[in-house]
């Protein structure tokens, strides 16, 4: 596309030859390709002009951004923009043919949830016959099904990455796309130019403080998705929902908690490893089966099939879908076990709302102790998490074990300690500190009744823990195989 073009349909004025030639857009300095326009970001560390030198010797062609610094040159056309970010997303989206204008699109956000209802959503829409694709925590997956890593692991990549993966998706066929929107990608504008048909909102928990500030701004982000959707689904069991209701367009209302909505589950029974409800949508009742444990997931279920719904599934269709869903893996996963041997769980569950939920809702189907295993992530994560998940953790467990979880450049002891301190001041002393998480996985394990459950919280289906400044490969369910092997082992022998 000529450069003029380009400009043109973002409406930005050029210094320099129109007739150049783009073929991409990046905004990172050492990713640039020959025939690309480089977008130059003042982040939270540093400025991206300094990295227009490196740019432009990589073959960029052209240079947006917010204003060049005194005295510094650009030898390529520099376009003044408004806004980077949003430029950087408007010129992705128009190189790329606006693909998200050929594909329906469900995005999904929320505190928690969003990537269980991404993945139900995209199989309630493949198991309606709908060429599906997916972009979420756990990769993107074409219609064909086979799940894919972005070069980056972001739960939403930046622009150019989520068009380029939205374009593939259009070239592969897909009919709809399941785009999980974290609260980053909303703020910084890496979702702004996706067309998205509905919206989806799960919750809203304190958590990413650290980057958003306050609870006002973090919802204001990721609000966005709510007010860019032509149709919203809003969960009215969330108190910020009444403030989303004049924001949407349209919406449709789900509760799991008996609130009056269009979409609601009750009678919820929780089995040893399903979920079954009385399911009440706007074309009648029908009994649901969802082979999931979790009681949240209730609430992620009617999400996903009232979003699915709103894309055209008749609920019928939709009903035989959940019964067959496969699960998320890290998400209330259990691992296989023989007779006599305790239920281990994988969880993902990381902010003390949803380790609350998932205590609770695993305490109803567990007949001996509850055992939960669980550490807090370092570096600037977060930190005023760490007492409330302690505390959280001892009041719904009978046994806590405190262990690492990537604590990175924090002296995991203070990461401890904190964790602690939560239980302390909740009057709770049921935990012990393991620092190493694969001796406190197996301390849980071994120490575990068979009518007991043991959580393991936190990890999921992560693949590295981030020590100091080490990485090692790590395997939440693999530890957990093993731990329950070592167990077989010291009671056979
Ligand atoms: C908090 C956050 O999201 N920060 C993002 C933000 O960083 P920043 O504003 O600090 O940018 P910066 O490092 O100052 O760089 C400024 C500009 O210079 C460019 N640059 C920088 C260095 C360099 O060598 N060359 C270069 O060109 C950068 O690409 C950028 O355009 O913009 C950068 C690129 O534009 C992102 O890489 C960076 O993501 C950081 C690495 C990150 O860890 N983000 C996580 C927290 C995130 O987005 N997570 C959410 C999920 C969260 C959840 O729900 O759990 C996600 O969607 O994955
Ligand atoms: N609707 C819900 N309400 C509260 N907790 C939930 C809900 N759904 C899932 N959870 C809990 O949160 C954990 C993470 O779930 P999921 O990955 O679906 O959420 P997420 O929003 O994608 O989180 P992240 O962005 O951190 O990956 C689950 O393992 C479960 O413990």
């Amino acid at each position: 596309m000529r450069l003029g073009d380009l400009a043109a349909a973002l409406d930005l004025p050029v210094e320099g030859d129109p007739s150049v030639e783009v073929t991409g857009v990046t905004h990172q300095g050492d990713w640039v390709r020959p025939g690309d326009a480089f977008v130059a970001i003042r982040g939270a560390r540093v400025d991206g002009h300094s990295f227009i030198g490196q740019a432009v010797e990589r073959g960029a062609v052209a240079v947006f951004g917010e204003g060049l610094p005194e005295g510094m040159d650009c030898p390529v056309p520099y376009a003044v923009v408004p806004a980077a970010r949003a430029a950087l997303a408007d010129a992705a989206a128009e190189l790329a043919g606006h693909p998200s204008r050929s594909v329906q699109v469900l995005g999904v956000t929320g505190t928690d949830g969003k990537t269980t209802t991404s993945c139900l959503a995209r199989h309630l829409l493949r198991h309606a016959g709908r060429a599906t694709g997916l972009l979420s925590t756990i990769g993107y997956e074409l219609p064909d099904g086979v799940l894919l890593q972005p070069p980056t692991h972001f739960t939403t990549p930046e622009a150019p990455q989520v068009q380029q993966i939205l374009a593939e998706q259009v070239a592969a066929g897909a009919e709809s796309v399941v785009v999980e929107a974290s609260s980053h990608a909303l703020a910084l504008d890496r979702v702004r130019a996706v067309d998205f048909d509905v919206g989806v909102w799960t919750n809203l928990t304190g958590e990413h403080l650290d980057f958003h500030g306050t609870m006002e701004a973090y919802f204001a982000d990721k609000a966005k998705l709510v007010q860019r959707a032509r149709h919203a689904i809003l969960n009215v069991d969330d108190p910020w929902t009444e403030q989303l209701v004049p924001m949407a367009a349209s919406h449709t209302a789900y509760s799991a908690e008996g609130a009056d909505a269009d979409w609601t589950a009750s009678d919820i029974v929780e089995g040893p490893d399903d979920l079954r409800f009385s399911l009440h949508t706007p074309e009648g009742d029908f009994d649901a089966l969802l082979p999931m444990i979790g009681r949240f997931n209730a609430a992620n279920a009617l999400a996903a099939m009232a979003g699915a719904h709103a894309l055209g599934v008749d609920v019928p269709t939709l009903v035989a879908g959940l019964a067959t869903f496969g699960g998320v893996p890290g998400r209330m996963e259990m691992v296989e076990r023989t007779e006599g041997e305790p239920r281990v769980i994988v969880d993902f569950a990381h902010t003390p709302p949803s380790l609350d939920k998932a205590l609770a809702t695993v305490r109803v189907t567990t007949a001996g102790r509850l055992w939960v295993v669980l550490g807090s992530a370092g570096g600037p994560r977060d930190p005023s998490k760490r007492a409330p998940l302690g505390a959280v953790a001892t009041q719904l467990a009978d046994v806590v074990v405190f262990t690492e979880e990537d604590h990175r450049d924090t002296p995991l002891q203070d990461i401890l300690d904190e964790m602690e301190r939560g239980a302390r001041e909740g009057g709770r002393d049921n935990y012990v500190s393991i620092g190493d998480r694969r001796e406190a996985i197996a301390y849980a394990v071994s120490g575990a009744d068979p009518a007991d459950t043991v959580v393991l919280a936190g990890k999921g289906p992560e693949e590295t823990l981030e020590r100091d400044t080490e990485t090692i490969p790590w395997d939440e369910m693999s530890q957990a195989r093993l731990a329950l092997q070592d167990r077989r082992l010291s009671s056979a022998g």
